[in-house]
């Protein structure tokens, strides 16, 4: 069954236009995580789906049922904040018990929802506690729990980890892993800035920029297949190297033509291209995890002085300077790698791990 529909959702400010014609099936169950850079509407997004901003224009179906003019309290939503939301001077319980009440539960049912999302969420011990008493995790839990009671078709997350630290971060992002896999027939949006958190949650990422969708996929297909320059770049971190180059062989394999004067040199990639490609400029990307030290007399695909070096214990970075004419490329090796600084290495990669992309952007790999 359908969860949601949104057909040609577009949504303006007076004369500012934030979203430009989304259009998004996503299934019952489904945990969607929105991603893209600050401003390009995937908390306005979410604000539409909650029935919280007005569409502008295009359908928005919830189970089925056309959603456009339904106000948020009957569209069978819950939505997590960032800031918790919490109603200071009412305890665990009473935040929790509020909405029921307001929509004039029987007494033993409300009971029964607060004990049950409590006992899923770790909160048993503090419903009799005030907000105040509470950890920054505790107290998103908390949120989380009120949203559980309220038995939504769809549960909404707006960021809803950006204000707690490091280790609370992984710990109720597991407990939210956790929440969707108890809950199989409740759809899950999330917006999120950080890539863990979508690449972890997510069934499917749909990735956003400038009020359009770039891509929508599985996590590794966009990791694996982006379609075009802009997921290759946002998704994975650091981003993919992309540098200029020009086709010189198409086929069903495609020979690139990387580096300028002085310093070019033939690549072979395991990507098809149209004949009438050949000359063309192309942009060539390969993942900084995705290289490797070529071993002695390995044709290399780029060579340089070792500039800045970042280790972070389970990985190290290398930033190389001085390419022949290249941009500045960085490489990820695994675990700790000494006394590189300075020294000038050459580093290559699996052919069939790079990508390639036409002129414009898109990629030559067809997803
Ligand atoms: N009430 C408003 N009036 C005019 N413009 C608005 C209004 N609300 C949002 N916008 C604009 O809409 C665009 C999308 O905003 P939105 O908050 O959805 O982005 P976002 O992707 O969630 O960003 P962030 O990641 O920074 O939260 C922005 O350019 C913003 O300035």
């Amino acid at each position: 069954m359908t969860g949601l529909v949104l057909k040609d959702i577009r949504k303006s400010y007076g004369p500012v236009k934030v979203l430009h014609g989304i259009d998004l099936q996503i299934e019952k169950g489904e945990f969607i995580v929105f991603v893209g850079p600050s401003g390009c509407g995937k908390s306005t997004l979410l604000r539409m789906i909650a029935g919280l901003e007005d569409i502008t224009s295009g359908e928005m179906q919830i189970e089925g049922e056309r959603v456009n003019e339904v106000p948020p309290s009957k569209r069978g939503i819950a939505m997590v904040f960032q800031s918790y939301a919490l109603y200071p001077h009412m305890t665990v319980y009473d935040n929790m018990a509020f909405g029921m009440r307001i929509a004039g539960e029987d007494k033993a049912e409300i009971d029964r929802r607060v004990r049950a999302a409590a006992e899923k969420l770790q909160l048993t011990a503090y419903l009799e506690r005030l907000p105040k008493a509470l950890s920054g995790g505790q107290r998103q839990r908390v949120a989380i729990g009120r949203a559980i009671c309220r038995n939504p078709k769809v549960f909404l997350f707006d960021e809803p980890l950006s204000n707690l630290d490091a280790a609370l971060r992984v710990a109720t992002r597991l407990e939210i892993a956790k929440l969707n896999e108890s809950m199989p027939d409740t759809t899950m949006i999330y917006v999120t800035h950080d890539q863990v958190e979508a690449m972890t949650l997510a069934d499917r990422i749909v990735v956003l920029s400038a009020g359009r969708v770039e891509q929508v996929g599985a996590p590794l297909e966009l990791y694996e297949r982006p379609a075009n320059l802009f997921v290759a770049k946002f998704i994975g971190s650091p981003a993919m190297n992309i540098v200029p180059v020009t086709i010189t062989e198409a086929g069903r394999r495609t020979t690139v033509s990387l580096g300028s004067a002085g310093g070019t040199r033939e690549v072979v990639i395991d990507v098809a291209t149209p004949s009438d490609h050949v000359g063309k400029k192309a942009w060539f990307g390969v993942r900084p995890e995705d290289l490797r030290i070529a071993t002695e007399g390995e044709k290399n695909l780029f060579s340089g002085v070792v500039g800045i070096v970042e280790a972070l214990g389970e990985v190290t970075l290398l930033h190389l300077e001085e390419l022949a004419g290249d941009e500045p490329v960085v490489v990820k090796l695994p675990g700790i790698v000494r006394d590189v600084k300075g020294q000038t290495l050459a580093f290559t990669a699996d052919p069939a791990k790079l990508h390639l992309f036409d002129a414009d952007g898109h990629s030559y790999r067809k997803s």
